[in-house]
């Protein structure tokens, strides 16, 4: 699938209407902005439609401005000849405002969208609901995307969904009832957080955003939080190894080793952590497991550490500025005690990344690990995936608002990460990364082959290796997931975790060619 790169900022559908407002507040006429969305949804269907050799349009049109959209795309599609048909949901003389404006340019027939017949149609466009979605959808209309999604499905002819797809919430990217699958979607100014997080992003197909004549500078007033996760985002954090450097300039990060029969993940995070950048890296092993550790190793070094007085003893050396633990760990109080040993105060910073097993063995004792990240020389970075998650903060994925809106991934993700002081990664097909500061990213494409065992424990040694270097924390999380995605994307299907190891100098190259 197509995907960015896309402007960096991402907005709630409260802040894409301020930016609507603010835009015509400074003195730009709301038309002007609905001819040039017209324009991009009128331009996206010729494309298609020229390819295709099609010729039938039909506009589907909603009571607020989305249909307004809608219905100026239908007019400048009939005046290149194309055959265009306009149903809609509500009759145009009970629309308001710039819609009313809209539809009042529209001089053919308008059918009514409950009844209309899709026979012989080549394109539709989705101008139902966009960015204005307030409530779950039921009723006719709730009838009519089912029938639009079905035609689609035997047909295998193509939607094209005005500014998101009708039924999908712009904010959250929760189906609020049913929600038509479009082929495309064009959106405007900059994309909703909607787009990209889960289901909403399956039912967008692929994504442009379209420049309408809003200007950049209104978003010193939104001042968003949410990003696209991709270079432009922290890029400029970057720590790119200098030509008068040595290895101890770009960190040292230690991992921590589960016992004999648990070890490859921590050296797939080693190995990871290495990758990314970090100078030197340390598997601190159980003595039990040295005998399997020590032929399986050669850049990583390997050294002794046996519980949590073992590791105390180890990153007492200040040039260990990176401690990554969880991976195969094992559950229970001897992992707790070990990561309260790993945060331990130190007279130097040092930063930690707890996965996996970690986040399980606090999943009772919440606080505790509160306080351990309250207490630790450094930035802390935690990296669950939808179970860890789910069970350190005891949420369930979507819950909603006492006014019955949906509470996104990316709202949960932000609360725990205040809650708990840490930057969280929030992992799967629409990773989340945020700050206890209220920054967060979204990744906007990574490919399912990524869901392989050991891919996890890769992922916690790139963000290890990147916060060795010293990397800002949230940007190095950040960074990490994108790079985990690009050296997965890199390598192709049939993937597995080592792979991702061995295509991250294609994720360095494909960076490094950006920020040149
Ligand atoms: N001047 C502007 O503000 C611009 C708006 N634009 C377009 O306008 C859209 C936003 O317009 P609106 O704010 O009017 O919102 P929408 O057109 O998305 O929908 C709002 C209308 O739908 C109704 N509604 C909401 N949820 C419903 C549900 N579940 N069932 C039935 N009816 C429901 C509301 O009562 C309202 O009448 C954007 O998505 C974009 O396409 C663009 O033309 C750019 C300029
Ligand atoms: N469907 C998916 N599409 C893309 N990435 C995925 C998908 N499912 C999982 N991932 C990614 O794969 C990795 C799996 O991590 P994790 O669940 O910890 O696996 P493991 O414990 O086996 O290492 C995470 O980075 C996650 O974001
Ligand atoms: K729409």
């Amino acid at each position: 699938m197509p995907h960015g790169p896309y402007p960096p900022e991402l907005l709630t559908t409260a802040q894409m209407a301020r930016a609507d407002r603010l835009t015509i507040e400074s003195g730009v006429a709301g038309m002007a902005l609905m001819e040039k969305a017209a324009a991009a949804i009128a331009a996206a269907a010729t494309a298609f439609l020229v390819k295709t050799a099609g010729r039938r349009v039909l506009v589907l049109c909603g009571p607020g401005n989305n249909g307004g959209d809608g219905y100026v795309a239908a007019r400048m599609l009939r005046s290149q000849r194309f055959k265009v048909r306009v149903a809609a949901l509500v009759p145009p003389e009970s629309l308001r405002g710039d819609a009313r404006e809209a539809a009042s340019t529209w001089d053919g027939r308008v059918e009514d969208a409950t009844s209309c017949d899709f026979t012989g149609v080549d394109l539709v466009i989705d101008a139902l609901f966009g960015t204005g979605l307030a409530r779950d959808i039921d009723g006719p209309a709730a009838v009519l995307i089912e029938r639009l999604n079905a035609w689609r499905a035997e047909t295998r002819q193509k939607i094209i969904a005005v500014d998101i797809p009708s039924g999908v919430d712009g904010t959250s990217g929760a189906i609020r009832g049913v929600a038509v699958q479009a082929d495309s979607t064009v959106t405007f100014f900059r994309l909703k957080c909607g787009h990209l997080l889960l289901p909403g992003r399956l039912r967008c197909g692929a994504i442009s955003c379209a420049h309408i004549g809003i200007r950049s500078t209104v978003l010193q007033q939104i001042a968003p939080q949410t990003f696209v996760n991709e270079p432009d985002a922290w890029g400029a954090a970057l720590r790119l190894p200098s030509v008068e450097g040595h290895k101890y300039a770009r960190g040292h990060a230690v991992v921590v080793s589960g016992g004999a029969s648990h070890t490859g993940a921590a050296r797939l995070a080693a190995t990871a952590a290495l990758r990314a950048g970090a100078g030197l890296v340390t598997l601190a092993t159980p003595q039990d497991a040295v005998a399997v550790n020590a032929p399986a190793l050669t850049s990583v070094m390997l050294r002794v550490a046996d519980g949590p007085a073992g590791l105390s003893a180890l990153l007492e050396d200040r040039r260990k500025n990176v401690v990554a633990l969880g991976p195969a760990l094992g559950v229970g109080e001897d992992c707790c005690a070990l990561v309260e040993a790993a945060l331990a105060p130190s007279p130097e910073p040092r930063a930690a990344v707890l996965d996996a097993d970690v986040l399980t063995s606090f999943a009772l004792a919440p606080e505790r690990l509160k306080e351990a990240i309250a207490n630790a020389p450094g930035p802390v970075v935690l990296t669950p995936h939808g179970g860890e998650f789910a069970r350190l903060f005891h949420g369930q994925r979507w819950e909603r608002t006492l006014s019955g809106a949906p509470i996104s991934k990316l709202e949960r993700t932000r609360d725990a990460a205040r809650e708990v002081g840490a930057v969280i990664v929030f992992k799967g097909p629409d990773t989340v990364v945020a700050a206890p500061d209220g920054r967060a990213s979204i990744l906007p494409h990574a490919t399912p082959w990524l869901a392989t065992a050991g891919s996890g424990d890769v992922l916690t040694g790139i963000v290890a290796g990147l916060l060795a270097q010293g990397m800002e924390p949230f940007a190095a999380a950040s960074c990490a997931v994108w790079m985990h995605a690009a050296a997965a994307e890199d390598f192709g299907p049939g993937l597995i975790a080592d792979d991702i190891i061995n295509h991250l100098p294609a994720a360095w190259r494909r960076l490094t060619a950006t920020q040149s």
